[in-house]
């Protein structure tokens, strides 16, 4: 089973009008998985739609480019070979192109190892467990395209395509090959050359594959004509449909699915076109015009949807407004763990303030935002919030659907990004997510570089060595927890930056107040004096504005410069 299942189901049935039946695949097209009993050793099998969210099939029905006048694609009945390939790990396996394109071809194996038939009961081999229930993994195969022209990618198409198998693993697809294609630019009916899809076909009927997902968003049209070259029982999908599904996946709370599904609702909308115009053919074109009237009407009620869904997100988003200008009208300041998905940010969190987030090696483990309480050794205090992690190529609908989330990211004192240095990616990992930044206007806030998982590279004295020469950058390791210490002091420092010089005289029924200024601010000197503590040094300028009545003119010279007492 691919958890590709639900992306459709879950998010649309919480709109039973609307029949999304229509867009996907004939009912005669699924695919089978069981919920084994471990303790009773009992099977149970039954049979459960595929339904990716991008599917749009339906007994001859579907989104048809422009350009595209051929017959629909009849829908197959079930195909389920067993296959002996077992996805085993990704092993790089350059291999020369038979170059059936006219366009310069390579391949690369991400994936395979073949397990011997009389070992396995093929079928049953691609029974997993997952989270404690049996899953069905269906085959799935990649296919990527690297720009001839584009010299900037981040991710060499390689790299990208290994991430984009990574993803389909954590939907809980087995990922059975991959392939690229160079291309000045990708053909607009089906992204890649005909000799490339005749090709691809030929290797998704060797292996079984019951899904083909491309590394770059797809038009419809391209949808449509894949899936009707590529033949009825196969599914095609984009990169942007399986991290929605993800998400949809992983979204636990109320705000996180009702965002997860208005993402997959605007990306559905554009790909109800011209669906319903095989009814006009089917009769000959004597009811000219009804496919047009049935695709305006599924659109109304679809948009209608996306505004009813928008109005729950707001009266949602309200009481999380509610709760954070709580927050923000407590004086500690807020630290923001920002960074690409799978590079500790929750773990962090969890050895810092003892959270219970949910830390696995998995893409996406955290979409919700979490904030927690951080108490240093020294006495200071800040606040400190795990959110969803970036990715390269994140659905703009996924950004501006969590757009509310990522606000307080941008409302944050600091931003701590949070980089897995052993990765062999890490460099581009860090200009996808100042990518995002930039996208958030996050960019002007302070921040601070913290390279985790120093303990898992192959060189951490020399990556320890590194860090040192570089300004605001520290080594940690959060799953071993060495390295916090020096992380809150740095933490500390940086929020300095933030800060205002102030010289307070704080009355002595005030003491609650002196301990709030010592727990958020930076103090330097303090004074007893007769009409109270005078109290110099850096705090945050909510605080400092909270101070204002008993603020003193300068006694002594801040170490900052004058224009932090003109911003008060
Ligand atoms: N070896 C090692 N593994 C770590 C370290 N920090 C985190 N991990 C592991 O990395 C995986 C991902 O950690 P998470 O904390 O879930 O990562 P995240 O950044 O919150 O990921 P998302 O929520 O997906 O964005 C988990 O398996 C952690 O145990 C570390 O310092 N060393
Ligand atoms: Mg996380």
């Amino acid at each position: 089973m691919s958890v590709c299942f639900h992306s459709v189901v879950k998010p649309f049935s919480l709109f039973p009008q609307f029949d999304f039946n229509r867009y996907t695949r004939s009912p005669n097209f699924t695919t089978r998985f069981s919920i084994q009993n471990y303790d009773n050793n009992v099977r149970r099998d039954r049979r459960h739609r595929f339904n990716p969210s991008i599917s749009v099939l339906e007994h001859g029905t579907g989104v048809l480019s422009p350009a595209d006048d051929s017959e629909e694609v009849s829908v197959g009945s079930e195909v389920l070979d067993a296959d002996d390939g077992v996805l085993e790990g990704l092993v790089d396996v350059a291999e020369e192109d038979a170059g059936s394109s006219p366009a310069s071809v390579s391949t690369k194996r991400l994936v395979k190892k073949k397990v011997d038939d009389s070992e396995e009961d093929g079928e049953d081999s691609r029974f997993k467990l997952r989270n404690g229930r049996e899953v069905f993994e269906e085959k799935a195969y990649l296919v990527g395209v690297a720009r001839k022209d584009e010299t900037d990618e981040l991710f060499s198409i390689e790299e990208s395509l290994k991430e984009l198998a990574q993803l389909a693993d954590t939907a809980g697809l087995m990922v059975v090959d991959s392939t690229y294609q160079k291309l000045s630019n990708p053909n607009p009916r089906t992204y890649i050359g005909s000799g490339k899809v005749a090709e691809i076909k030929t290797a998704i009927n060797g292996y079984g594959v019951e899904t083909v997902i491309f590394d770059d968003e797809l038009s419809p049209g391209q949808l449509r004509n894949l899936e009707k070259a590529f033949g009825g029982n196969v599914r095609v999908c984009d990169r942007t449909a399986l991290i929605l599904d993800i998400f949809n996946q992983r979204a636990a709370t109320r705000e996180a699915s009702l965002q997860v599904a208005l993402a997959q609702m605007e990306y559905q909308l554009p790909r109800l076109t011209k669906m319903w115009t095989h009814l006009e053919r089917q009769s000959g074109g004597k009811v000219k015009g009804m496919g047009e009237k049935q695709i305006e009407v599924d659109k109304r009620i679809l948009r209608t949807q996306i505004g009813v869904l928008k109005k729950d997100l707001e009266s949602v988003r309200k009481h999380r407004k509610q709760y954070r200008t709580r927050r923000l009208s407590v004086p500690v300041p807020v630290v923001s763990l920002v960074g690409y998905t799978n590079a500790g940010k929750s773990t962090l969190l969890n050895q810092l303030t003892g959270a219970d987030v949910l830390a696995e090696d998995r893409l996406f483990a955290t979409l919700d935002p979490t904030t927690r309480r951080v108490q240093t050794k020294n006495g200071k205090e800040f606040l400190l919030t795990d959110t969803v992690g970036f990715i390269q190529k994140l659905p703009t609908t996924l950004v501006a659907a969590f757009r509310a989330t990522l606000e307080e990211i941008s409302e944050s004192s600091l931003l701590v990004h949070v980089i897995d240095i052993s990765h062999p990616l890490a460099e581009q990992q860090i200009d996808a997510v100042e990518k995002v930044l930039s996208e958030l206007d996050a960019c002007s806030i302070p921040k601070l570089m913290v390279w985790n998982k120093v303990d898992k590279a192959s060189n951490p004295e020399e990556i320890k060595l590194k860090a040192k020469d570089l300004e605001d950058t520290i080594c940690i390791s959060a799953r071993k927890g060495s390295g916090l210490d020096e992380f809150c002091n740095a933490v500390q420092e940086k929020l300095k930056d933030s800060m205002v010089w102030v010289e307070a005289l704080v009355p002595f029924d005030k003491g609650e107040l002196l301990s709030t200024i010592h727990q958020v601010g930076m103090v330097e000197r303090t004074e007893y004096t007769e009409h109270g503590t005078l109290v110099r040094g850096y705090v945050p300028l909510r605080f400092a504005r909270l101070l204002t009545p008993l603020r003193q003119t300068c006694i002594s010279r801040s170490p900052m410069s004058s224009e932090d007492d003109m911003l008060l």
